[in-house]
């Protein structure tokens, strides 16, 4: 799905509008009727609903859901903001409707003082702004917002399109925003929703198809996207009946240390249950029996040293380093210095894409020339922290994902950061978010899990691109299978490789 900006949504607006052909007012009618439809399908008709409507097209999808809601029998009052004179045309006449049919519904609100007393359990409404916020609030409409935010711990608030205040594609964080509990938005994702500093404001998103054109929804570039099921079965590819193990690619795991072993372990099980033809995991002398009982599927190799690994590039002379298809490399690492001098000698030595994560993406931050040396295609995994110690701080997650996509295209990388919607920039400038995952996937082990996901992707041939969204698909949904199976609390990175299978009978 296209993530579309404040403006491409307004020109999707007015193309619908245009070549369906249907009225504004009618096209007011279907988003406001697809958020009538869902609050009959979550509330029932015995709580108070009070709509606060702002003065332009936003506020006019309020008038129409207070209408619907009377329709359906429901107590509903349109709380009317005159923070502006002007009224929008849809507005005006969607205030008129209401009006018409239920004048006791109406009640308008000029200052703080007017605001209503609201019955414990209300459902509250915010249709004051949406897309068309063009500056901070601002006055007495904060108050208006402070007010609304007091009330969110004893009523449920829902809001249209955006919480009030909300830049659609643009950071809002020290700016007066509606927090809401659930966030009802038009047609597509808009860029704020994705943004981990607007989580507070935005609840639980639904994306609700109220009809836009689907010329202009194909035909439109974006730059940003939300990935999903639709796209994840035109990029997997099934298996052919003469295939055997050599078709599935030979991949090397880098990881481990000592008191790190399980980091390795769980990056092995997670390639092994992800599809590879053949692991061999390289860990140090003290990984060498717990690699081989947890992982019987993995050859391994040890190297010289008892706690840590640093040696790894010997056996990757050209002749040798054909064998792998791939490399993963990081899980539990560590970072001493001679594993740092031994990733710089691999990075001479191996010029196929590979996967760089955890302690190696912790020794890219301390040795900041080795980052231009990793191979064009290869996947950066970082967590936020990681991110932010090799790339440096942002003031906000906009700049932040500017500051990704950047270096995803200068260093020509896949860069994904983690996160509730994950972060995956291309070299292309391109960005895809996936939307996969759960909160008990925030648990020791998950990111190795990832690692080696990405790992056998690659190795069985999948191009870089396609490996790291397809990977970071699978990943979130075998998370949430294992939270439907045993809950966020008590699933574990182990049964997120556990959940692979059913994952994959899922694309
Ligand atoms: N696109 C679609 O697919 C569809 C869109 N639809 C709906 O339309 C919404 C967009 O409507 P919109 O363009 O009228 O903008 P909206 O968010 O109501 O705000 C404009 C008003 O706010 C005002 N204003 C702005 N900033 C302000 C501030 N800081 N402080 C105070 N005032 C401020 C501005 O006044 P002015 O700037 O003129 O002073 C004007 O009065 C969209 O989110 C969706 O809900 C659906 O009905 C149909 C399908
Ligand atoms: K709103």
């Amino acid at each position: 799905m296209k993530i579309f900006s404040a403006a491409q949504i307004r020109e999707a607006d007015a193309y619908t509008i245009r070549h369906e052909p249907i009225s504004s007012l009618q096209l007011m009618e279907r988003a406001a009727g697809a958020c009538a439809q869902w609050l009959y399908g979550h509330f029932d008709a015995s709580r108070p609903c009070y709509i606060f409507c702002g003065m332009g097209n936003n506020g006019g999808d309020g008038l129409v859901i207070a209408r619907l809601l009377q329709d359906k029998g429901y107590q509903a009052t349109a709380c009317v903001l005159h923070h502006s004179s002007k009224a929008s045309a849809d507005h005006q006449a969607n205030r008129e409707a209401l009006e018409r049919q239920y004048p006791q519904s109406l009640y308008d609100i000029h200052a703080v003082t007017d605001f209503p007393e609201l019955p414990a359990g209300s459902i509250i409404v915010d249709a004051i702004f949406g897309t068309g916020l063009s500056r901070p609030i601002e006055g007495w409409m904060t108050g208006i917002v402070h007010k609304l935010n007091d009330l969110q711990a004893r009523h449920t608030v829902i809001a249209i399109d955006l919480p009030s205040g909300l830049l659609a594609d643009a950071s809002s964080v020290l700016m007066p925003v509606v927090h809401a509990h659930h966030t009802l938005s038009f047609e597509v994702y808009k860029l704020a929703l994705l943004m981990p500093e607007n989580a507070a404001r935005t609840g639980q998103v639904y994306i609700l198809s109220i009809g836009l054109h689907p010329a202009y929804l194909t035909q439109t570039p974006a730059r940003f996207h939300v990935t999903d099921a639709a796209m994840m079965r035109t990029i997997y590819q099934p298996r052919q009946p003469f295939a055997h193990k050599g078709t599935f690619g030979h991949a090397l795991l880098v990881a481990g240390s000592y008191g790190k072993m399980g980091a390795a372990v769980l990056s092995a099980q997670a390639c092994l249950h992800a599809g590879v033809g053949l692991l061999t995991c390289h860990v140090p002398q003290c990984g060498y029996l717990v690699m081989q009982i947890s992982a019987p599927c993995a050859m391994c190799i040890t190297d010289p040293q008892e706690a840590y690994s640093a040696h790894f590039h010997e056996g990757l002379s050209p002749a040798e380093a054909v064998k792998y298809k791939t490399i993963g490399i990081g899980p539990g690492l560590g970072t001493a210095t001679a594993t740092a001098k031994a990733l710089e000698l691999l990075l001479e030595q191996y010029q196929q894409p590979v996967v760089i994560d955890a302690d190696a993406l912790n020794i890219m931050a301390a040795y900041p020339f080795l980052l231009s040396r990793i191979p064009p295609g290869s996947l950066l995994t970082p967590h936020p922290k990681e991110f932010e110690r090799i790339f440096g701080s942002t003031r906000n997650d906009f700049e932040r994902l500017e500051r990704l996509s950047q270096q995803a295209t200068q260093l020509q990388l896949y860069i994904l950061l983690k996160g509730r919607y994950t972060a995956i920039a291309c070299p292309d400038g391109a960005v895809y978010f996936n939307a996969t995952g759960n909160p008990g996937m925030a648990t020791g082990g998950s990111g190795d899990v990832l690692t080696g996901i990405l790992t056998a992707l690659l190795a069985q041939g999948y191009a870089p691109k396609a490996a790291v969204l397809l990977g970071a698909y699978l990943h979130g949904l075998a998370g949430d299978i294992a939270a439907a199976r045993l809950s966020q609390e008590a699933m574990t990175a182990e049964t997120i490789i556990d959940c692979l299978g059913p994952a994959f009978l899922q694309l």
